[in-house]
């Protein structure tokens, strides 16, 4: 049997890589410290239902990314979402409509990572903490000391300043991954029992506190009542708030949303706060992905890219084509 491949981060760029090389044939074993898969493409259960705290929608422009997404549509696993789009300057709301096609995954966005994971080999609540190589195979060891493989290569799918770390064995590779920023994002989620009363279910937001808004009902599959939104902050606000409590997050954002929906916004009957520390890239990289392919060391992710879910997706393309085409070249 082969020896397998390990892939740290099970997020759509890891799901990515591991698609591609199990369609070779080759066996992989993912690696996450979360309990579930999908990274910042997951989903919040909670008491008001699903809500979609990370990626809100994306969007398809590669050739070859448009083909997979319709095939995850065509599997029931994707819906397009068509929300009254609106945008915000200035404190102005305007309709802002236009023909680009968003996707969602159904009935929550993690409904696509978990259908993407499907039976590959994975290990959740382990979050790797050390990567090295030994005479012959790679070998990791997790945050409680345990160790694991041995592995004929490895594949990195984490956000950058959590990929350098785990890159001593390739000091280059560790010193180009260490010079990505990535920048935070508070994210919020509101719940109103008697639905405001505004046709707004989307909106793009400049000139405030917040960057984006959706509104849950209006993504195909999510339940209707209460009426739940989810507020992403802009990076910067997020940075000078990084360590506020998620209590005055909440408040500080839900005065910037009732400022701008142009309706009476109650107290909310549920509310919730995330941040995310490693939300998108402070710069778009054309990396595609890094490797250290004698090593039989890659490393891959949104970062290496746009900071989209597509970018994602095309990145662990990369790095399995990268790798195959190695062992092929050495076989
Ligand atoms: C608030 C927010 C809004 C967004 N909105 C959009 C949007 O509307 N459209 C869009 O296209 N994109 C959006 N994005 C970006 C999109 O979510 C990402 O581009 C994409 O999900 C990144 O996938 P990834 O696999 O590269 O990384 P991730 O999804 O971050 O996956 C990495 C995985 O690695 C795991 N991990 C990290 N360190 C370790 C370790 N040491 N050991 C084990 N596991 C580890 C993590 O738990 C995670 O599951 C948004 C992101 C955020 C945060
Ligand atoms: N918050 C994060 O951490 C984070 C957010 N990301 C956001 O993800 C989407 C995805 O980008 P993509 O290019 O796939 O989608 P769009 O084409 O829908 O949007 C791109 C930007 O273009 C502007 N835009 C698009 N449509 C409209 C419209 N109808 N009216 C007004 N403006 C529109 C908008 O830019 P501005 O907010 O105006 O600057 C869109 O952002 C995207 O929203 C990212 O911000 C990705 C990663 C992390």
């Amino acid at each position: 049997m082969n020896t397998p491949i390990a892939i740290i981060g099970s997020g759509m760029a890891g799901l990515s890589a591991a698609h591609a090389l199990t369609a070779a044939g080759l066996c992989v074993q993912l690696f996450d410290k979360s309990r579930g898969s999908g990274g910042r493409m997951a989903s919040k259960r909670s008491e008001v239902g699903d809500l979609d705290l990370g990626a809100q929608y994306f969007t398809a422009r590669d050739r070859h990314f448009v083909d997979i997404v319709q095939q995850w549509q065509e599997n029931g696993w994707l819906a397009e979402w068509k929300p009254a789009l609106y945008q915000s300057h200035g404190g102005q709301l305007s309709l802002s409509p236009d023909t680009q096609l968003r996707f969602i995954g159904v009935p929550r966005m993690s409904a696509l990572t978990r259908n993407l994971l499907g039976e590959l080999p994975a290990t959740f609540a382990c979050r790797i903490t050390e990567v090295f190589r030994g005479e012959q195979h790679w070998h990791l060891v997790d945050a409680t000391g345990q160790s694991h493989g041995p592995f004929s290569k490895v594949i990195v799918a984490v956000p950058a300043p959590q990929a350098a770390a785990l890159l001593s064995a390739a000091p280059k590779l560790a010193a180009s991954v260490a010079s990505v920023a990535m920048e935070p994002v508070w994210a919020v989620a509101l719940g109103f029992d008697k639905a405001l009363d505004t046709p707004v279910e989307g909106c793009f937001v400049q000139d405030s506190p917040l960057d984006w808004l959706a509104r849950n009902r209006s993504k195909p599959g999510r339940a209707s009542r209460p009426d739940t939104w989810v507020l992403h902050a802009t990076s910067a606000w997020s940075r000078q708030h990084i360590d506020l409590a998620p209590e005055a997050v909440i408040e500080q954002l839900r005065c910037a949303f009732a400022e701008l929906i142009g309706c009476a916004v109650p107290e909310a009957d549920f509310s919730l706060a995330h941040r995310w520390l490693y939300a998108r890239p402070a710069h778009a990289h054309q990396w595609s992905a890094l490797a250290d392919a004698d090593l039989g060391l890659y490393v891959c992710g949104d970062w290496c890219l746009s900071g989209r879910v597509e970018g994602a997706w095309l990145s662990g393309q990369e790095a399995a084509r990268r790798l195959l085409e190695h062992r092929e070249h050495n076989s």
